[in-house]
């Protein structure tokens, strides 16, 4: 079993033979659990409707009328299209958001009075997943959660929803699938993408701005994975091919963040 964390930024792009690998890898047994984002089309939608949108350190402010759209467009429009794909390549997927039995428990970030409704992950229902695997599914998260009261939904941070999930399963590997082929750096004037980066290193290119808005939030997400039980973290584009079942053959692929 591992972790995939699928970007808002990178889903409309995924090629059919993207969901083709994932039924592969369900009929090797290697089960992967999805969780999504889906920024752009949240930000789409607010504007269709008029309703202002801003991020403070890459969070969205999120306020009720935020999350009404926040909550249609992830558990709605988002979530079904995946089911589809996968669907559609023979496998067999169950969509379900951080909301149904009671999948993902939060707590308000340290920062809501800047940012509001916005939710840190407090618990997962790990044995609701295994159910769902053990019946042939394979679980397609929206990273909406729940309050400790049970009443109050909270928007999280996809990046920080997997990463939280890959914890609390204890898989060994997370997948961060984005539209970049990995953390990039320049060296001598050239672009590159670094094969494996380290947790200093990390927090050397946030401070330098090397690694800036989206990424930051999977760099953190990755660095508390590491912390547990999660072997590594691996960031990678999409639009690869055969990408996931290349990572797990072990394929130097992406950017690597170890322990
Ligand atoms: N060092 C870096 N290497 C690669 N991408 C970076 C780096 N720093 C910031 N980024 C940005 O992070 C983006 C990926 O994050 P984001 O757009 O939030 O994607 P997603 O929707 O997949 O979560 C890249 O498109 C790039 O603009
Ligand atoms: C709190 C917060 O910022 N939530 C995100 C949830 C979606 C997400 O993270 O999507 P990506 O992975 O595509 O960025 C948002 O409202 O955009």
């Amino acid at each position: 079993m591992f972790v995939m964390k699928c970007g808002g930024s990178t889903l409309a792009a995924l090629p059919s033979s993207f969901f083709e690998d994932m039924k592969q890898l369900q009929d090797e047994g290697i089960i992967p659990v999805i969780v999504h984002g889906g920024g752009p089309a949240i930000s789409d939608t607010l504007g269709k409707l008029g309703i202002e949108t801003e991020f403070v350190n890459g969070l969205r402010k999120t306020n009720e009328a935020v999350l009404d759209v926040v909550e249609m467009v992830l558990s709605g429009q988002i979530n079904k299209e995946i089911v589809r794909k996968i669907q559609l390549s023979g496998a067999r997927a169950m969509g379900l958001s951080g909301v149904d039995g009671h999948l993902i428990q939060v707590r308000p970030v340290a920062n809501a009075h800047e940012v509001g409704l916005v939710g840190d992950v407090t618990h997962v229902n790990a044995e609701l997943l295994q159910g769902i695997i053990q019946m042939g599914y394979m679980p397609v998260i929206a990273p909406v959660g729940l309050g400790a009261d049970g009443g109050q939904r909270y928007n999280i941070n996809a990046d920080t929803a997997a990463g939280a999930i890959a914890s609390q399963l204890g898989v060994e590997r997370m997948i961060v699938v984005t539209d970049v082929p990995g953390i990039m750096k320049t060296v001598g004037g050239e672009k590159i993408v670094l094969p494996s980066i380290t947790v200093q290193e990390i927090n050397d290119m946030i401070t330098s701005g090397e690694i800036y808005g989206g990424m930051i939030p999977k760099v953190r997400a990755a660095i508390q994975c590491i912390q547990g039980k999660v072997n590594e973290v691996i960031i990678v584009n999409g639009s690869e091919p055969q990408v996931l079942s290349r990572v797990i053959k072990g394929e130097v692929l992406g950017t690597r963040i170890v322990k």
